[in-house]
């Protein structure tokens, strides 16, 4: 699996303020790999840098290591968070134009264009001006028009965002297939579940730097602790006093347990006294969601461990 894309150290300030530093990841081919982090954490930032549209202070961009070429525009497709298309156009016209933007001959992009409407339901609206679209068939349009010239690196920043169950499912099952196909993802979503669903890497930024980089399978087992979600009336003194609680929260007759790095569920459960109130109990992973609040709300449990990627 290649290299497509490689960030290599990145920096970017503004009026003196750093926003970004030390930014360094890759996307390879065929994988989906995500950006995460909370609002204002330098996303944006870093993929604009990535699509030229500001530069960097420091650290290097490049294309299948092509050091010192700019990177080829016609390559990337870019769905940015804040979207527009040309309001009196139509929907077949704006695809095309946007073809030949990238140089992507204009028969095939045709032909794509019709494939793709026809997948998302939108057949035979070619002809349908873009403004007279409802809101959730414009954003269908908007996802077509990065993915017309077949890019081999595809941007998506917040694709979900606005979309009904269904428009949801049908962008992620093209998503899904766009990197069956070979095409490399670099994701922006803050829709947590998606993420863990589907990317196959992930890096968090927070405040401009990395916090997490790596699988997500690693990160879930290195850092997505198990926690023990018991209903039934307990007193809060006395969970705590369990062996391996790395942090306990209580709100009425709900009690989640977190626990510490590598305890063994089976093994832990055998400790409970026999004394304690059941209604219900069960044993999970914390999702990329809790690990998510976690870092954005300074609980940051990565330091407290302090032994994962960052
Ligand atoms: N053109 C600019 N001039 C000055 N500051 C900027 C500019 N663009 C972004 N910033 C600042 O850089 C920081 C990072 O912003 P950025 O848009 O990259 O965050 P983000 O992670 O994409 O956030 P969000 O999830 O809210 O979209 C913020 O503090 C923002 O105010």
């Amino acid at each position: 699996m290649g290299t497509v894309l490689t960030v290599k150290d990145l920096g970017k300030a503004f009026k003196e303020r750093k926003i970004i530093s030390n930014i360094s990841f890759e996307v390879n081919q065929g994988e989906i790999m995500a950006i995460l982090g909370p609002n204002g954490a330098g996303k944006s930032t870093t993929i604009r840098n990535i699509m030229g549209i500001m530069y960097p202070d420091e650290g290097t961009i490049t294309f299948h290591h092509r050091q010192g070429e700019t990177i080829p525009r016609n390559k990337i497709g870019y769905l940015p968070e804040e979207r527009g298309l040309y309001k009196n156009v139509n929907v077949m016209d704006i695809l095309l134009y946007l073809a030949e933007l990238k140089d992507y001959p204009l028969d095939r992009a045709k032909q794509r264009a019709l494939t793709y409407l026809k997948k998302f339901d939108l057949e035979g609206k070619e002809k349908v001006n873009v403004e007279e679209l409802s809101k959730g068939m414009g954003q269908k349009v908007q996802f077509i028009a990065p993915i017309i010239h077949e890019p081999e690196l595809l941007i998506l920043d917040e694709p979900f965002s606005g979309l009904d169950p269904v428009s949801q499912e049908l962008f992620k099952q093209e998503i899904y297939q766009l990197a069956k196909n070979g095409t490399s993802i670099l994701l922006s979503s803050h829709q947590m579940n998606l993420v863990e669903e589907m990317a196959d890497r992930l890096f968090m930024i927070h405040r401009g730097q990395k916090v997490i980089y790596g699988k997500m399978e690693d990160v879930k087992t290195e850092y997505a602790n198990f926690k023990c979600t018991i209903r039934g009336f307990n007193n809060k003194a006395a969970l705590e006093q369990l062996p391996d609680i790395n942090r306990l929260e209580q709100e009425g007759d709900q009690s989640i347990l977190y626990l510490n790095k590598d305890v063994h569920p089976a093994k832990w459960l055998q400790q409970l006294p026999a004394d304690l109130q059941i209604q219900e109990l069960t044993i999970d992973r914390v999702s990329l969601h809790e690990i998510f609040i976690d870092i954005a709300t300074d609980r940051n449990l990565l330091q407290e461990e302090g032994d994962v990627y960052a």
